[in-house]
């Protein structure tokens, strides 16, 4: 079947009965691709025979998460906390019902599971209805049944355990999803389970529960298990790397959890689960960092050097306040005002990639993410003298810069709504690096305050931004770091938070940032391995996608009011 003919099988109606949604009577219809209802209003006449047009509440087929019998109302009424309003003249004309749970978009990218019971007259056609609903879910082949869940229980606000057994299990259970569950024990036991012990081919995901570094172990154990399984020698920075088979679910439960955000555009434990439930599936790029032909880690959202390197370095001391150690180490970080000399060189990106201040967000159903993925096999792009460092495509630029930041998503967070690089893409294979040069610790704060506005965080005379696919940082060892002089220091008073002077016990280098982890090296070559992995999300939904399916699904459908049912 081809083109129209697809979209009318979708639309052929494989169940139409009257039923009774509440205490009123409803038409309810089952196609292949929605089901829909409409309660009957009294003035509606469908004996007086003509076509017409009506409001029907549609939830996809794909959005359903289960439908099941409605075995105890009263129990059902008491978990969900409604009252009981059905009459005993009710119950005795519709005494049998099921329940469809489904996916209802709540504002905000917040998406929430809500329940939908019919009447039905008669046993059989309960049952007809659950069994063909569950058929139609059954042709769904994306959605996991069998999932293995990491939990970290210290991560953000040490509530993972809370989060998952309260918030999460609850909707794996009521649509059907097999789990093992593994609380962590130790930094890297996730990590190194994936890596050599787990039977992967029991699953079709693995859900972390915990923040970016949490994601971070996730994404190197089944990246390393999946290079090791094909033979592949991740130290190698041109090694071709194989994509990993299963998608991997982010449950929120850190400190930023901007991978979590930037692609379901929340933070909110019961709407991942959703995405992970419908079986919804994101390519992402993963950073590979390697250090003199060795490797050294994964990247997804952030690789920071200079700011954002201190302040983690800073905040590493400081777990035990949660979240708010990022606070306390950022002021601490900004008023130390440092800086650091070094080259930076990168090979920019194809000019059809667009550019970070175009103003193209990525967005649910990307078409450059798209395109990327369509001609990623054939491998088009570059000869390998465009690839070799010093070749005439690659560019340097040596400096005093206050950070150099790569991100390779937006790193869109509660912190920062729009994040480091709001056109950054998911799924583009490039990255987007941004070099903030020596400025006075003014004009760095109106750099930082951009990460919270609307305005172009690229507007600055000491920022620039360009999109990679590879780079390289070589620190200067021969520079020191000098601090700037604001205020001459009194005799007897504190001593000098800020001198002209070279401070020695100040390491002339800073850190990699790496997904919040510290990376032991400076010099470092970066390589962007396009699509090298998959979540369970789909992208942040556009606000008027969200708009139309927020406004209670209602749908005008051209419905032959003479159907026989
Ligand atoms: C004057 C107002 C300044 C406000 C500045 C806000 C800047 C926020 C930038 C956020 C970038 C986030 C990049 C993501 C980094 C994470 O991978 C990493 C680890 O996350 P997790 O494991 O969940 O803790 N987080 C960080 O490195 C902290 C970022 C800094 C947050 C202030
Ligand atoms: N059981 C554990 N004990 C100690 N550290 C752990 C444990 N499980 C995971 N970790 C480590 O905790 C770090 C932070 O985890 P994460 O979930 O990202 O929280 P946060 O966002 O607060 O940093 C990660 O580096 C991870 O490797
Ligand atoms: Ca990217």
């Amino acid at each position: 079947m081809i083109g129209s003919d697809v979209r009318m099988e979708n639309y052929r109606v494989l169940l139409a009965d009257r039923m009774s949604l509440r205490i009123r009577p409803a038409d309810v219809v089952l196609t292949r691709n929605a089901i829909m209802w409409m309660e009957v209003e009294k003035s509606w006449k469908p004996s007086a025979g003509v076509s017409g047009t009506a409001c029907w509440r549609t939830v996809q087929v794909c959005e359903i998460v289960a439908v099941r019998r409605t075995e105890d109302e009263a129990q059902e009424n008491t978990q969900t906390q409604k009252p009981n309003w059905r009459s005993k003249q009710h119950l005795l004309q519709y005494p049998y019902s099921f329940t469809v749970s489904y996916v209802k978009r709540s504002g905000q990218h917040q998406w929430r599971c809500s329940d939908v019971t019919f009447y039905c007259a008669d046993c059989e056609l309960c049952d007809l209805w659950i069994q063909v609903t569950n058929e139609q879910l059954a042709l769904l082949a994306n959605r996991p049944k069998s999932l293995l869940v990491y939990i970290n229980p210290y991560g953000g606000k040490r509530q993972g355990k809370y989060i998952y057994e309260q918030k999460v299990a609850p909707v794996f259970r009521r649509a059907g999803i097999s789990t093992d569950v593994i609380v962590t024990e130790r930094a890297n036991h996730a990590r190194d389970h994936l890596k050599t012990e787990a039977n992967l081919d029991k699953y079709d995901g693995v859900v972390c529960v915990g923040g970016d570094g949490m994601f971070s172990e996730i994404l190197h154990g089944l990246v390393s298990r999946t290079q090791s399984d094909h033979k592949v020698d991740q130290d190698q920075p041109d090694a071709e790397l194989v994509p990993c088979s299963l998608r991997i679910g982010i449950i929120p439960a850190g400190s930023t959890d901007c991978i979590c955000f930037a692609t379901t555009g929340t933070i909110d434990p019961v709407t991942s689960a959703l995405h992970i439930v419908v079986g919804d599936s994101q390519p992402m790029d993963v950073c590979s960092v390697h250090h003199n032909n060795g490797f050294l880690r994964y990247c997804v959202s952030m690789l920071g050097y200079g700011f954002y390197g201190d302040m983690l370095t800073d905040s590493e001391t400081k777990r035990w306040l949660g979240p708010a150690r990022y606070d306390l180490s950022g002021i601490k970080t900004f008023l130390n005002h440092n800086y650091y000399e070094g080259t930076v060189s990168f090979l920019p990106a194809e000019e059809n990639l667009g550019s970070p201040r175009d103003k193209l967000l990525c967005r649910s159903g990307c078409l450059v993410c798209q395109h990327k993925s369509a001609i990623k096999d054939k491998h088009s792009e570059t000869s390998e003298e465009r690839e070799k460092p010093g070749s005439d495509s690659w560019r340097a630029i040596c400096g005093k810069f206050i950070a150099i930041n790569a991100a390779n998503i937006s790193c869109a967070c509660p912190r920062s709504p729009k994040g480091l690089s709001p056109s950054a893409h998911l799924a583009d294979g490039s990255t987007d690096l941004i070099l903030v040069r020596e400025c006075s610790r003014l004009d760095f704060f109106k750099h930082l305050l951009r990460h919270t506005n609307k305005e172009d965080q690229f507007d600055h005379s000491f920022v620039e931004v360009h999109r990679v696919r590879k780079f390289r940082f070589q620190p200067n060892h021969d520079s020191m770091v000098i601090l700037e002089q604001d205020e001459p220091h009194k005799e007897g008073g504190p001593p000098p938070l800020y001198s002209s002077q070279p401070i020695p016990q100040f390491n002339a280098d800073s850190n990699w940032n790496c997904d919040g982890e510290i990376l032991p090296h400076t010099a470092i070559q970066v390589s962007v391995q396009c699509q090298l992995i998959r979540l369970f999300a789909r992208g942040i939904e556009e606000q008027q996608q969200q708009q139309a399916l927020l406004e209670e699904p209602c749908t005008l459908l051209a419905f032959n009011q003479n159907t026989d049912y």
